[in-house]
Order: structure tokens, then C-alpha cells, then sequence
């Protein structure tokens, strides 16, 4: 396939080295606000800045070349991108991580939300570690798994920070050099700790992930989930 880098960061030159890997080829390697011939590819990777995904977004749906998104940070304009792409009949994909393992770990979380809503006396924190030069917090992927566990239980929001009121979810960011990810959720109760979490050795997870996705949804048409990719649902 014919692949185009919307972001050539971090995250843009994994992808290029696993999608040739893989045979695949980059036609485009967009780093900057600039027009870009965006129908040279078969299918777009966006791994940009908050920022500008959107934009890169729209500018795919726009000329029918399916694309997956894996900036976070953007979300206020995800209901606008679904629409876009149910409008122009495209395919669009946004997740808050690729990792195979990451999604495995979401599903995990559901499942133990589900139960833990069952018994009384424990108190549910997550945190989640990244590198300094993150842009946002708390990282999507936490966003997602507090979602999944407000999907299950009777909590009804999360917030930054160490303090929070019954109904929320607690989500402390830490930012330390060099690590590429580190999610835990944490019940805690009088007696005892229940702790799950997945650690990113390196961002080739991610990587591979996303051009596995964007392999999935070259001839599809529609708005996806990684959980379609990886039919998990
Ligand atoms: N979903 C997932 O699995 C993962 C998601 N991420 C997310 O992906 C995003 C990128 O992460 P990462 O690669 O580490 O970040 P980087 O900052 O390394 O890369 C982002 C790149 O986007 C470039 N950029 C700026 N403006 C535009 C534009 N208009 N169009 C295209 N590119 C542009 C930046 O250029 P310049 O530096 O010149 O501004 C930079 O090179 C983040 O939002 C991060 O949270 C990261 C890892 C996994
Ligand atoms: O910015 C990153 O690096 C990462 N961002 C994603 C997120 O916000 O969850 C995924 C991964 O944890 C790395």
C-alpha cells in the first residue's frame, strides 16, 4: 500500500520503519501546515499534534482516502470527524492506542469494573506515566480506560489529579523522562490492593498496531474502532 505520514514525529518514523517492513510504501511525510496531494496514498496515518489532527483528518475524508488517527488530545472535534466521514462515505479509525496489548488490557478493565461494581469497599485510582514531551494529560489512554470503567460501574466522571469525590475517578499524570507508557488501575480497600497494568517496552507496539489498522480499513468503508480491527467486541 500506498502510505501517507500526516506527522513525522516520534511516532511517524516507528510507523515508517514497520510499514516497510511490512512492504508497504510512503508516499508522503506531512511535518508541517502545508498542502499536502494527499489521493498519492491508499490509506493516511495521522500521528500529529492535537492541533492539526482534525484538519489532516478532514482533508482525507475529503478526497476519500481512508485514515486512522492515533493523535489524542483532539477529541471535541471527534463527533465533527464522524460525521465527515459518515457524509462523504469514507473510513476513518481513531484510537487512543494501537497496541494490540493495550486493547487486550482495555477489554480486562471492562471485565473488572463489572465486578468490582459487585462488592463495596474499594476505592478505584488510575495513573499513567509518560515521557516530558507529551503534549497532553491525562494521556487518551487513560481517558479510554476510565471510560470503560464508567461504562460498568456506578462512577460518572474522572478528573486530574490525587483528590476526588465519590463518583469520580481519580487520574494522576506523571511525566518522567524517556517512558513511552505506563497505565495502572488500582482498587484499594481496608483489607487489600487489586492492581492492573500494562507497561510500553518502546513505542514498536504502537507502531505496529497502527499500520496493522491501517491495513484493515484500506477497502472498508465506515467509522471503526480497534476493537472491529482486532474483533474483540
Ligand atoms: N494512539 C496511539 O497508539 C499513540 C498515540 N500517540 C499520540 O500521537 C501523537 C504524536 O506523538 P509523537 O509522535 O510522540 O509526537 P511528536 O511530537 O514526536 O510528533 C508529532 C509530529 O507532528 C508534526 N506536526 C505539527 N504540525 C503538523 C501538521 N499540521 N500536520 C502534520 N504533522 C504536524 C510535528 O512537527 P513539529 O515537531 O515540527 O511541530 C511532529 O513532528 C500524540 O498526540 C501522542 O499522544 C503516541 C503514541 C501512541
Ligand atoms: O504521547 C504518547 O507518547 C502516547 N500517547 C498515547 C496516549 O495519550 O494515551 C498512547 C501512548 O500511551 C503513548
Amino acid at each position: 500500500m500506498k502510505i501517507a505520514l500526516l506527522g513525522y514525529g516520534r511516532m511517524g518514523k516507528e510507523i515508517e520503519k514497520i510499514a516497510i517492513s511490512r512492504g508497504h510504501e510512503i508516499v508522503i511525510k506531512k511535518d508541517v501546515d502545508d498542502e499536502i496531494e494527499i489521493t498519492l496514498a491508499d490509506v493516511a496515518i495521522d500521528f500529529s499534534v492535537p492541533n492539526s489532527a482534525f484538519n489532516n483528518i478532514s482533508n482525507c475524508l475529503n478526497n476519500n482516502v481512508p485514515v486512522i488517527s492515533g493523535t489524542t488530545g483532539w477529541l471535541e472535534n471527534y463527533k465533527d470527524a464522524v460525521a465527515l466521514c459518515k457524509e462523504k462515505k469514507g473510513a476513518f479509525i481513531y484510537a487512543s492506542n494501537y497496541s494490540l496489548g493495550v486493547n487486550i488490557f482495555f477489554e480486562l478493565n471492562k471485565q473488572l469494573a463489572k465486578m468490582m461494581n459487585t462488592i463495596e469497599g474499594y476505592n478505584i485510582s488510575m495513573e499513567e506515566i509518560h515521557h516530558t514531551l507529551k503534549l497532553d494529560a491525562p494521556s487518551g489512554t487513560a481517558i479510554t480506560l476510565a471510560e470503560g470503567i464508567i461504562e460498568n460501574s456506578s462512577k460518572n466522571n474522572w478528573e486530574l489529579g490525587e483528590k476526588t469525590s465519590e463518583e469520580n475517578i481519580a487520574i494522576v499524570a506523571k511525566r518522567i523522562p524517556d517512558v513511552p507508557g505506563t497505565h495502572t488501575v488500582c482498587y484499594e480497600s481496608e483489607v487489600d490492593t487489586i492492581e492492573i497494568k500494562h507497561t510500553a517496552h518502546s513505542r514498536k507496539g504502537f507502531a505496529l498496531g497502527a499500520v496493522i489498522a491501517a491495513e484493515w480499513i484500506a477497502d472498508k468503508t465506515g467509522v471503526f474502532s480497534m476493537e472491529d480491527v482486532l474483533n474483540i467486541r
